[in-house]
């Protein structure tokens, strides 16, 4: 064989081995020979150990730039620098003190997403009863940020701290999770709306999925670990006919990127349990409504519209079928996740490791009794005192589904959970409320 080919074949290990110890041996000997090899010698392990303990530091504990784990991307696909997280005394401070609780065997409860509708709803409920918690919210600007920040000041006034910060941060989950032993963790924020997801793809991936697996691998490191309850939707039941919806039915026909992502969050909530002995909850939320809600859903925006005049599209189905969802008022939706709070198991492991079998559990929070979009208006319409300009246009193609209508049986066996608020008495607090936030003069020109 000419050298040349037998050079490209791989040596035998044998050969290697023997061919490089005795060339290290020989060289180590020659260097061992002056005192300016030892000396080099040190120099280098010196320079070693503090980059080494360099980059410990900047990744970890001051948290500037990436961290293991982190995973964050900007809203068109694209990598960026995290938001950069620094803890100082007084921050640390205000976390401790809000996650204090004022009740024997309170709970210590971090709430992502604290200054969202559900989030800051279930984060004063916590509070009132005397559980100590801290809430993370990045403010982002998907729909006012005003209203966020009332909502967050809101939460003050009850001794809250609500923490400026995205969660695909791991940086602030090492700090967060080394400063208080949290009993549990009320995993509310996402990038929700189920239409947007066709103009802003990525931001869904970015919160609901990435954030999803930052926040479960800072948990699965956790000692002791916390117990999770999380937001998955009605949407993931997707084009499902057979009604009402139960836990068990099939999940794998999603009408939308956003309900493709939570049922992704299933997923990956399984993995958690399974590999590292994490307790979750997922609980799927039919259509949440009600004081302080969300501007980019129907009932909102139509109120807005309603009473600025302007016409409202009113979306219709095959054969001009009204569409009809299962609205849930808020109270309803907060005690859901209060109980299953108290009814989670305890996650297993420790240190990253599972010690055993933890609880995994869906729930349906639904009202049981789906209405009409039309009917929604109505009732509307009755409560501003003003009529609307309805227009009636086709569906859009773009992630929708027809009618939602939650089987509530296994909450209510498991966490006694009974939705009590009707869609009527749910709308009246909720226009109350928009009149007073909004300070809107109730019209009495326009007779209905
Ligand atoms: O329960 C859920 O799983 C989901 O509920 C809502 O999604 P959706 O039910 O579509 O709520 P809205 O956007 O308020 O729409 C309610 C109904 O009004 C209809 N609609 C909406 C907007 C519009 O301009 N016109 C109109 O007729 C929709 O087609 C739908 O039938 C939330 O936006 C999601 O974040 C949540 O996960």
């Amino acid at each position: 064989m000419p050298p040349s080919i037998q050079d490209s074949f791989p040596s035998t290990p044998g050969k290697v081995k023997m061919e490089r110890s005795n060339y290290f041996c020989r060289a180590a000997l020659r260097w061992q020979s002056t005192a300016t090899a030892r000396l080099f010698i040190f120099s280098a392990l010196l320079l070693t150990v503090t980059v080494f303990i360099w980059f410990r530091v900047t990744t970890h504990e001051v948290g500037h730039g990436y961290n293991r784990g982190e995973i964050f991307s900007t809203s068109n696909g694209g990598t960026i620098q995290p938001p950069a997280f620094k803890s100082d005394y007084l921050w640390e401070k205000q976390v401790r003190q809000s996650c204090n609780p004022t009740r024997e065997d309170g709970l210590i409860v971090l709430v992502t997403g604290a200054a969202g509708f559900v989030g800051s709803h279930v984060s004063l409920a916590l509070k009132k009863r005397g559980d100590g918690l801290v809430g993370v919210d990045n403010f982002n600007d998907y729909y006012e940020v005003s209203l966020k920040r009332g909502r967050q000041d809101m939460l003050v006034k009850h001794g809250i701290f609500v923490v400026d910060q995205d969660i695909n941060n791991a940086a602030l989950w090492t700090t967060l999770f080394d400063l208080v032993q949290f009993t549990h963790v009320m995993h509310l924020a996402a990038q929700a709306g189920v239409r947007y997801a066709m103009q802003n793809p990525a931001s869904y991936v970015n919160s609901n999925i990435a954030g999803l697996v930052t926040l479960f691998e800072a948990c699965k490191n956790a000692n002791p670990q916390p117990s999770i309850v999380w937001a998955s939707s009605s949407s993931v039941y997707g084009l499902n006919s057979k009604v009402p919806f139960s836990e068990s039915d099939r999940t794998d026909q999603p009408a939308s990127l956003y309900a493709a992502t939570k049922k992704a969050g299933e997923e990956i909530a399984h993995t958690y349990n399974h590999i590292y002995g994490l307790s979750i909850t997922g609980l799927r939320f039919f259509t949440v409504y009600g004081p302080w809600g969300r501007p980019d859903m129907a009932y909102f925006s139509f109120t807005r519209d309603i009473l600025r005049g302007k016409p409202i599209n009113i979306y219709q189905g095959q054969n001009n079928k009204d569409l009809a969802r299962d609205f849930t008022y808020i109270d309803d939706i907060v005690n859901g996740c209060v109980a299953s709070l108290d009814t989670a198991g305890r996650s297993t492991g420790s240190g990253g490791k599972k010690k055993g079998v933890a609880m995994l559990r869906i729930f349906n929070l639904g009202n049981t009794s789906p209405v009409t979009v039309p009917t929604l208006v109505d009732i509307l319409e009755s409560h501003l005192g003003v009529k609307a300009k309805r227009t009636f246009i086709k569906m859009p193609r773009n992630g929708d589904v027809p009618f939602t209508h939650a089987n509530v049986s296994l909450a209510q066996t498991q966490l006694g959970y009974k939705p009590t608020t009707d869609l009527d008495k749910g709308l009246k607090n909720f226009v109350d409320w928009y009149l007073t936030y909004y300070d809107v003069q109730k019209a009495t020109t326009t007779t209905l």
